[in-house]
């Protein structure tokens, strides 16, 4: 992995611009298309009936679902009804460089964003493990990262995510509203046909 000196500071959230190089870049993809086969993308629907812009799927001991209208962490696909594939190696490799935490992740949580996909503001609240951070990689077309503070209504600040970049959200926010407004589809040759990915990492506990 490349060693930049320093994160970035957003707001709290650290960001390791371009700390993967291209042909890590290229390695998470192929691990993802290995999950995505063994677990296939959904498009959860939220709580409020409306199907989310982003397919999703995880690997892992748990992976993050929407069922009987909220939000939970759960063993099995609820498609396939098997339990998520193991987090692929040169995905916890990077947890391992960044996170600064002694165990694994329980989860990590594949984003896959289409043309016009987004994510709206949230907190990452379904863990019940809070000293743990978040970790999270992009990859193929940038997309627009924007980070608030614990309130909804707290000041935000925003940042193209790049392929490559790491972001990790811990410590006090670890819990700071986030999300994506927007991708630059098309404009990174990583993935064929456009799109972004973002890898998310996570400690859960017993679900
Ligand atoms: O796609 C991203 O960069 C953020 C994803 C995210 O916030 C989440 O999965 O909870
Ligand atoms: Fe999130």
């Amino acid at each position: 992995m490349a060693c930049p000196l320093a994160p970035l500071d957003l707001k709290g959230v650290a960001v390791w611009r371009g700390l993967l190089a291209p042909e890590a870049q290229e390695a998470l993809v192929a691990a993802v298309r290995g999950v995505a086969a063994e677990a296939p993308l959904l498009r959860p629907v939220t709580p409020w009936g409306k199907p989310m812009t982003v397919r999703m799927t995880s690997a892992g001991r748990v992976g993050w679902i929407v069922s009987g209208g909220r939000y939970r962490y759960a063993t099995e696909h609820p498609e396939t009804g098997r339990p998520w594939p193991a987090i692929p190696e040169p995905a916890l490799a990077v947890w391992r460089a960044v996170s600064g935490w002694a165990g694994d992740p329980d989860s990590m949580l594949v984003n896959w964003y289409g043309e016009g996909a987004r994510m709206g503001l949230h907190r990452d609240a379904n863990e019940n493990a809070y000293e743990a951070p978040v970790v999270s990689v992009s990859l193929g077309d940038p997309g627009l990262f924007r980070v608030g503070g614990p309130r909804r209504e707290d000041a935000t600040a925003s940042l193209w995510l790049e392929s490559g970049d790491v972001a990790v959200m811990g410590g006090a926010a670890r819990l700071a509203y986030h999300g994506v407004d927007r991708i630059r589809f098309g404009t990174s040759r990583l993935l064929a046909g456009g799109g972004r990915l973002n890898l998310t990492f996570r400690v859960v506990s017993d679900v």
